[in-house]
């Protein structure tokens, strides 16, 4: 990993990259996950790779789902090179029929799967005011709606065949200091009260729904975000540095494993405390604000 407080790296070195998420060390036993199939949205992402990688080292069968089947393949060799049981899955989650042919391929290849890790998402930095109908349009079909066409084929799955379900939905923080993204914070806000909602409704199912907001986190993603922007991301929370795709990786350990059995409609944040204090301008901060 490149060093921290530079803005001036290629997209490309943002995050840890395949070595270090096939060493990195990990607080959980090493058959915590034996026996489950878990199913990775943006599974060849940032976050949703370290995920992947951290339940298939803990044993678990893994899907990798999104839309460019080459960095799902890119992934999936990296992860098999490791010994590790990895799928792949390219899926469109904004469209329903994609993401129903998406379940329906698993439940035939994989034979279902006990959990879902809803990584795949994304937004641009731009102010609100200069947001265009499509591009607003856009943040939300892939935050809110296709999170909510993940979250409903997983339910029905799991209702139809009797089996027990948990869910971690990777959103932002929506209540503190995030600026440039209105319509990713929306798009979110929505996603944690649907969490909220369903975490009951769906509570007689036996499926457990959370949601983790991670702070400044270290990935390919960060590749739409100006380079003075990246700069100051470790000055935007109290612990002031970046945090690391692992420490969200473990966090949805333990959400959606065992250890987080009886924890449903909770949002983590993994964020080093930037929903207390600090901002993140995510475009150039108005004058108006420099006192
Ligand atoms: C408290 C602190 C906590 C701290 C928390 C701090 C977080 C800060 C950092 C957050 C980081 C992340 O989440 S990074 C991890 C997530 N990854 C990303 O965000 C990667 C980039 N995002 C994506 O690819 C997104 O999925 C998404 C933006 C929705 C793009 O999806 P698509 O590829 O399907 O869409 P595109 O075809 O590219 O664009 C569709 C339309 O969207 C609009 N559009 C797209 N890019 C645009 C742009 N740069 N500027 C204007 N408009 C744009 C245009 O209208 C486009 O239409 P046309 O005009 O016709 O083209
Ligand atoms: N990194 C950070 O600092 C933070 C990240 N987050 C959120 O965490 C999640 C993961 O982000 P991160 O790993 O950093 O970003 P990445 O951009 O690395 O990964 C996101 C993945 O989502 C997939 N994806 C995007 N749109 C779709 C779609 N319509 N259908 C299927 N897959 C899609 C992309 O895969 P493909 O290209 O194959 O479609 C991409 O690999 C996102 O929701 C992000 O907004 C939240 C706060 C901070």
């Amino acid at each position: 990993m490149a060093e921290q407080e530079s803005g001036a790296r290629e997209p490309a070195e943002f995050g840890l990259d395949d070595a270090a998420l096939a060493a990195h060390p990990t607080v959980y036993a090493a058959d915590a996950f034996a026996g489950r199939t878990v199913l990775v949205s943006g599974g060849a992402g940032g976050i949703g790779r370290a995920a992947a990688w951290l339940l298939g080292r803990l044993g678990a069968r893994v899907v990798l789902a999104g839309r460019n089947a080459e960095k799902l393949e890119g992934a999936r060799t990296a992860m098999a090179a490791h010994g590790l049981y990895v799928r792949t899955a390219v899926v469109d989650i904004r469209e329903p029929e994609s993401v129903a042919a998406l379940f329906a391929r698993v439940a035939a290849e994989a034979g279902g799967i006990d959990m879902l890790i809803n990584s795949a998402g994304g937004q641009f930095p731009q102010a609100a005011i200069d947001f265009s109908a499509k591009g607003w349009n856009t943040v939300i079909n892939t935050n809110l709606n296709g999170t909510w066409h993940m979250m409903q084929a997983a339910a029905r799955a799991w209702r139809d065949a009797g089996r027990a379900g948990s869910i971690v939905n990777i959103v932002v923080v929506t209540t503190h200091g995030l600026h440039g993204v209105a319509h990713t914070i929306a798009a979110r806000a929505g996603v944690i009260g649907l969490s909220q909602a369903l975490a009951v409704e769906w509570a007689p199912l036996d499926i457990r729904i959370n949601c983790i907001a991670p702070g400044v986190i270290e990935t390919p993603g960060w590749r739409v975000y100006d380079p003075k922007a990246v700069a100051a991301y470790p000055r935007s929370n109290p612990m002031m540095r970046n945090g690391s795709t692992w420490e969200v990786a473990e966090a949805c350990a333990y959400l959606g494993g065992p250890a987080g059995g009886f924890v449903t409609g909770e949002v983590l944040h993994v964020a080093g405390g930037s929903q207390l204090w600090g901002e993140t301008w995510t475009i150039e901060k108005p004058d108006y604000f420099r006192v």
